[in-house]
């Protein structure tokens, strides 16, 4: 008898520089290819799908999860969060050889309010870079962090164990089909935060006479060819009404001018890339009252 096929989604955590994009890589086999096709499964950022004959292994991309400052930040942590709890196994990332350290341990105490649905899988990450002894106490301490389902060291520059990395996620997998197509491997950057930046500063000072009119997508996201430094992002705003567009676009246009810059800066910090926002004022009218209009706006 053959197994099940599973299919899923997973992330994984850790502080900045553990490994996280490298392991990915090194899971997917291939470099991400980033294509325009819009997963209809998930509202997150698709890292890379690792296919194999058995499974479908989807990896989410998540922000990282700040101390929050301000709202901004608390936001994100939500958004975060809910990545989070929509997968189905999250794998932490701690390397090898660096000390678990307070940010480790903040990760962990968040993690740990996750691990009554989901199971977490703890990664030593570039044991290329330690020793064996290093690796053995590694495990230890990651251990008495918080209590895992598996817990795996692995090295994404030399390969050891990203196989059996791969078998221990799939196995959290639930039996399924596959989700995408074959051979399709997607890149959504953060599209739904994006809008909500956007939405967020187009309404800054309109609130009352705006109140919940607007919407806002995002539509298509590239890399400009001569720099990889710079991504193009097309942008529409939608109101209700006629009247509305004068509000956000203001005199001449200022209005909406000052709009995308705050977006921008904004989307440039989340992103940590330079960012050209095409941002359009349309009129959908009475998009509330429109279930269609609802679906294509994104609700
Ligand atoms: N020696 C060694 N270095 C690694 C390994 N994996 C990643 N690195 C290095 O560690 C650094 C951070 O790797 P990333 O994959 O970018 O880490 P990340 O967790 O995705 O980082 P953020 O995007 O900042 O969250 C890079 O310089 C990598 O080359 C590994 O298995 N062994």
């Amino acid at each position: 008898m053959t197994a099940p096929h599973r299919s899923g989604f997973a992330c994984f955590v850790g502080r900045p520089n553990t490994g996280k994009s490298t392991l990915t890589n090194a899971l997917v086999g291939s470099k991400v290819a980033i294509t325009s096709s819009k997963p209809q499964t998930t509202r997150h950022a698709i890292r890379g799908i690792v296919q194999r004959p058995d499974a479908q292994l989807i990896i989410v991309d998540t922000p990282g999860l700040h101390r929050p400052r301000t709202l901004l930040g608390q936001r994100l942590n939500d958004v975060v969060r809910a990545t989070w709890s929509e997968v189905d196994v999250v794998g932490f990332c701690v390397p090898a050889n660096e000390k678990i350290g307070p940010g480790d341990r903040f990760i962990a105490a968040e993690l740990a309010k996750l691990s009554r649905h989901t199971p977490i899988v703890g990664v030593v990450t570039k044991t290329d870079a330690a020793t064996k002894n290093q690796i053995a106490d590694q495990l230890v301490a990651l251990q008495e962090v918080m209590s895992f389902t598996d817990l795996i060291p692995v090295s994404a520059v030399d390969g050891f164990q990203v196989e059996q990395l791969s078998d221990v996620l799939v196995s959290r997998l639930p039996e399924g089909p596959r989700l995408y197509p074959d051979g399709e491997l997607t890149d959504e950057p953060e599209a739904t935060l994006i809008a909500e930046l956007v939405r967020e500063a187009a309404l800054e000072g309109v609130r009352d006479e705006l109140p919940h009119s607007i919407a806002v997508t995002v539509e298509e996201i590239t890399e400009r060819e001569d720099r990889d430094d710079m991504l193009d992002i097309w942008a529409n705003l939608y109101v209700e009404r006629d009247s509305q567009k004068g509000i956000v676009l203001g005199h001449k246009g200022e209005r909406l001018k000052s709009v995308g810059a705050t977006a921008r800066r904004q989307i440039e910090a989340l992103l940590g890339s330079k960012v050209y926002l095409h941002l359009h004022v349309k009129v959908a009218k009475d998009w509330q009252r429109d279930p269609k209009q609802l679906r294509r706006l994104g609700f």
